[in-house]
């Protein structure tokens, strides 16, 4: 029996998962936590990767091995390939005047819509990059090569310094619709020209590791999230992990001018537009702190409360937001009032708000052209049961949860296999136990949330 492992080396821990190369059955896993933080020293990952797969019970009988990273991050690199700085990773918002900047030197956001597919905000490295050369001229004058956090580890495990299309298409500096780095954004941004990763086809080899496993050319972590679930046409991922994300596969690049819609590249050849917000998971581990309770006993106290919660709404930009473009923003509860100063109500303007700002995704993904035939919710926190059952009266359409799983992981395992198989399409593994949530659209949720919202982003920037 042939093994891959599938490595997510994402926001707050890295998983490894071991898998039958033919049947995707996991034999084995691991996982370790990542530092808290917006920065973060690539040697942590390295280390969080070692005691993953350590608790993994090691790579023995591995064959190929997938990594699969946060988009986003900027490692820098010496000459000497040694870390410069600790990375800024994809939820660090310093970058977000580089980001304005940037938008109105190469003429607005339909110019870099048309460019990348994309148009930046303090998330994308290329403007990460612009403000290291405004704020640290020096690490930026050190800087002889720049890379995302899988191209790193990818290169740790076989001195290879390679990417893919997937996370190639979240710098800023990449065209989906060329298939090509465009150098001269860069230079735009950085006022120099570091090395890249070369940007592999998506079945290629990077290379080995030293006790002869072969590594495949890994991706971004949604991109691998897309392959571990077998993303179809119709169907749509809402992940609800340190990010919430909301994307699609498909066969045409996007240009979304507006911004919300991120026009990235895929893991298989195609394309995935998506939607990124900086408030998922955690708004629900904020507001279990804030009640002094676990997990299960938010959900409880969510489910226990009326949908709507009275009026009570949260907008949960709690690490200011992305989607919508608004980094300096902060949470804020409307519609407080004696009756709904209580834990249930609160727990479920929590649950609500966050799925809020996943349906404004959704939407945003739909008016690009999506079609919307499934909604998959996966992440850690579709694990709450609040969350299961509340989401399809926010999302308004009934949502498929597959068994609990780590599908960024299992995407990489998957990318790995297909890498090992030279066979002309990723190996489908069926993942039985799938469970179907269905819920009455409550619209009053979103009208009030939409208010509420409204009232924020209508505060001068
Ligand atoms: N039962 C649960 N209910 C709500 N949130 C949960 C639950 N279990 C885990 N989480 C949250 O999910 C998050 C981790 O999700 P994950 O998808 O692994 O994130 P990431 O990939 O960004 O590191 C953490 O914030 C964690 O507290
Ligand atoms: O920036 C994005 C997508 O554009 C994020 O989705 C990151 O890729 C981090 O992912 P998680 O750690 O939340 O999975």
């Amino acid at each position: 029996m042939a093994l891959v492992a599938g490595v997510d080396s994402s926001t707050q821990s890295c998983k490894v998962v071991i898998a039958d190369a033919d049947s995707g059955r996991i034999v084995r896993s691991g996982r370790a936590p990542h530092p808290d933080g917006t920065e973060a020293d690539p040697a942590d990952w390295w280390a969080a990767l070692q005691a993953a797969i350590a608790e993994a019970g090691g790579l023995d009988g591995v064959a190929a091995l997938g990594v699969a990273g946060q988009q986003h991050g900027m490692v820098c690199l010496d000459e000497d390939g040694r870390v410069i700085r600790p990375a800024l990773l994809w939820n660090d918002t310093r970058s977000a005047g580089a980001a304005r900047e940037l938008t109105a030197e190469l003429g607005g956001p339909q110019a870099w819509a048309k460019a990348t597919g994309s148009v930046p905000v303090a998330s994308f490295t290329v403007t990460k990059l612009r403000w290291l050369a405004d704020h640290e001229p020096d690490a930026a004058a050190r800087t002889a090569t720049v890379c995302l956090p899988h191209d790193y580890l990818t290169w740790r495990l076989t001195g290879r310094l390679v990417t893919d299309r997937g996370d190639a298409s979240g710098t800023g500096y990449w065209s989906p619709a060329e298939n090509a780095y465009r150098p001269d954004l860069l230079r735009m941004a950085f006022g120099r020209d570091p090395a890249l990763p070369e940007v592999l086809g998506p079945a290629e080899i990077a290379g080995r590791t030293a006790e002869g496993v072969a590594v495949s050319a890994g991706t971004g972590d949604n991109m691998a999230a897309a392959l571990g679930l077998g993303l179809g046409e119709g169907d749509v991922a809402v992940s609800l992990g340190t990010s919430g994300t909301v994307f699609a596969v498909s066969a045409e690049p996007a240009a979304d001018a507006t911004g919300a819609v991120a026009g990235f590249a895929d893991a298989t050849g195609r394309y995935l537009p998506l939607v990124c917000t900086l408030n998922a998971a955690r708004v629900l581990d904020a507001a279990a702190r804030m009640l002094g309770v676990d997990h299960a006993e938010l959900s409880r106290l969510a489910l226990s409360a009326p949908p709507g919660a009275d009026g009570l709404v949260l907008v949960p930009y709690l690490e200011g937001e992305r989607t919508p473009d608004r980094p300096d923003a902060t949470g804020s509860l409307h519609g407080l009032r004696l009756s709904t100063s209580t834990p249930a109500h609160l727990a479920r303007a929590a649950v609500e708000g966050m799925l809020c700002g996943l349906a404004d995704g959704l939407d945003a993904l739909v008016a690009q052209g999506a079609r919307v035939d499934r909604v998959l919710l996966i992440g850690g926190a579709s694990r709450s049961e609040a969350v299961r059952r509340i989401a399809p009266s926010v999302l308004g359409r009934p949502v498929v949860v597959p068994p609990a799983g780590e599908y960024v992981a299992e995407g990489a395992a998957v990318q790995a296999a297909w890498a090992l198989s030279g066979a002309p399409e990723p190996p489908r593994w069926e993942r039985p136990g799938v469970a179907h949530h269905e819920a009455e659209p409550v619209p009053a949720i979103r009208e009030r949330y939409a208010e509420a919202r409204d009232r924020i982003l209508s505060r001068p920037v």
